[in-house]
């Protein structure tokens, strides 16, 4: 089967990136990643959270002829990008368990006369493995009018990932089946081991693929690690640094004027607090409103218009929503702008939702701060709640990861930055202009561990995960 033919539309780069997306220029390297997928090859890119890598699949989309597959696991990513696309008049949608019968089977019919009108067209990995949707792709794909299959959040494909999903592993039916279709994968959370099974899963060939790894490096954000025990309440330290930031915006006499300025209220330092537990959230959401904090709760448990209204608000920088304590579904595909901290209450479950949830900070490029509440009884108890997975496939990555992540708490050696980019596979130690609590002041680090922390038994956890202590050098 001959490939698509493609257009040698490079020309229409900047004109497409100005008129339809309404930016001026592009982030180094976006041009030389949508510049490779228009010239038919395969594109790994793997680049920092914010970074903006939705662009590098859509501009082409938009560009070329023929329509583009997203595949997305993320239903409110999926929402939230086809809008966006609509609204700059680009024929976008996506079948998911969400979309109506009537609007399923309009874009199935619009797929089956081998030349659709829509030109990208976002859909679950699961549905692709679907014996019906795959024979309608069959039917563009013979009129020559399949562009390309874009993977997002393409460490899901890898058992080594933090989020393997089974359907995911079935994309590899794409090379097998329309082997010259390009496809292009997306991720900011892959180590070497989990970048190499996403290239060999999908059938991606050195000969046709270009690899684009960005620094996983976020400049703008300041890692700090504070120390806690279950005998005392970190609530206190939290309340007292948020208080303290509300404080030095309203002391700081030109700040002032120009939050005045711009009509922002001097306590609207817009945050996310991550916690493992649904009623963590209720509870500290409730405890923050009654010291005067603008805190509102986010879980699954909630009912779907409570969360429509809190996400709402909170993105709007409604008075009363300036904190979200949440569980760890919130924020996913959220492109808030402003988020000026995210604290985990506790230690989360893996080394990569760590980096990705605090990732939702400073996406306006802006100082943001990520703070990481870790006591040796948390670690326990994250080290017991993966260890208990019903679902084990992946357990040996997934110890892995939480272990990382454990090395990154414990250490009061190593710039934050360095750690994060190491377990990333990054051989460079990235730029840290005093963006971490290391880099701040390694002493006093090191003795607010020393203090903070309260069972000394973790020589003993240690060895118990030693066959899992891999250091910071990634998951080599
Ligand atoms: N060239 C550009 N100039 C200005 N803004 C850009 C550019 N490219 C992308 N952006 C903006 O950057 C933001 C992040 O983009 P996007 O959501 O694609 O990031 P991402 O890389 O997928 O991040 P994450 O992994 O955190 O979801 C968006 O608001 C997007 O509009």
């Amino acid at each position: 089967m001959p490939g698509l033919s493609r257009s040698n539309s490079c020309v229409d780069i900047d004109f497409t990136l100005r008129r339809k997306f309404k930016k001026t220029s592009f982030r180094p390297p976006q041009r030389e990643v949508i510049v490779a997928a228009l010239d038919g090859h395969d594109v790994f890119v793997q680049a920092a959270t914010s970074f903006g890598k939705s662009l590098c699949f859509q501009l082409p989309a938009v560009i070329d002829h023929g329509i583009t597959i997203v595949i997305s696991p993320l239903l409110s990513l999926m929402t939230d990008q086809v809008n966006a696309l609509k609204a700059a008049d680009v024929d976008a949608a996506s079948i998911n368990r969400n979309t109506s019968s009537q609007e399923r089977q309009r874009l199935l019919r619009d797929l089956a006369t081998g030349h659709p009108l829509t030109r990208l067209l976002y859909v679950t990995p699961e549905q692709c493995a679907t014996d019906s949707f795959r024979n309608h792709l069959r039917i563009v794909y013979e009129q020559k009018e399949l562009a390309r299959i874009a993977v997002d959040e393409a460490h899901c494909i890898s058992e080594w990932g933090h989020d393997f999903r089974p359907s995911f592993k079935q994309l590899k039916w794409f090379r097998e089946n329309l082997p010259d279709v390009p496809i292009i994968c997306l991720t900011a959370t892959a180590t070497p081991q989990v970048r190499r099974d996403v290239i060999a899963t999908l059938g991606l060939l050195d000969t046709k693929l270009k690899v684009f790894a960005m620094t996983t490096s976020r400049k703008n954000l300041h890692y700090e690690v504070r120390f806690k025990s279950d005998e005392e309440d970190h609530y206190l330290d939290f309340l007292q640094w948020l208080k303290g930031v509300h404080k030095r915006r309203a002391d700081n006499l030109a700040r002032r004027a120009e939050l005045e300025a711009k009509k922002e209220r001097l306590d609207n330092v817009s945050g996310i607090i991550y916690t493992l537990y649904r009623s963590d959230c209720e509870a500290l959401a409730s405890r923050l409103r009654s010291d005067g904090i603008g805190a509102k709760p986010y879980h699954a448990g909630l009912h779907n218009e409570e969360k429509t209204e809190t996400l709402k608000r909170w993105v709007n920088d409604d008075e009363g929503y300036d904190v979200v304590v949440a569980t760890t579904a919130f924020g996913m595909g959220i492109d808030k702008e402003n988020v000026r901290f995210v604290a985990h209450w506790q230690i989360p479950k893996s080394f990569e939702g760590f980096y990705q949830e605090s990732g939702r900070a400073g996406r306006d490029g802006n100082a943001s701060i990520c703070i990481m509440y870790y006591s040796r009884e948390d670690r326990d108890r994250a080290y017991n709640r993966v260890s208990k997975e019903k679902d084990n496939s992946n357990q040996e990555a997934r110890l892995k990861s939480l272990q990382s992540l454990i090395n990154y708490c414990e250490a009061t050696d190593t710039c934050r930055h360095e750690m994060i980019c190491g377990y990333f596979g990054e051989k460079e130690a990235p730029e840290c202009d005093y963006a971490c609590d290391w880099h701040r002041d390694p002493k006093t680090l090191k003795r607010a561990k020393d203090r903070g922390l309260q069972s000394q038994d973790f020589v003993a956890t240690q060895r118990e995960m030693g066959r899992f202590d891999i250091g910071f050098e990634g998951c080599e």
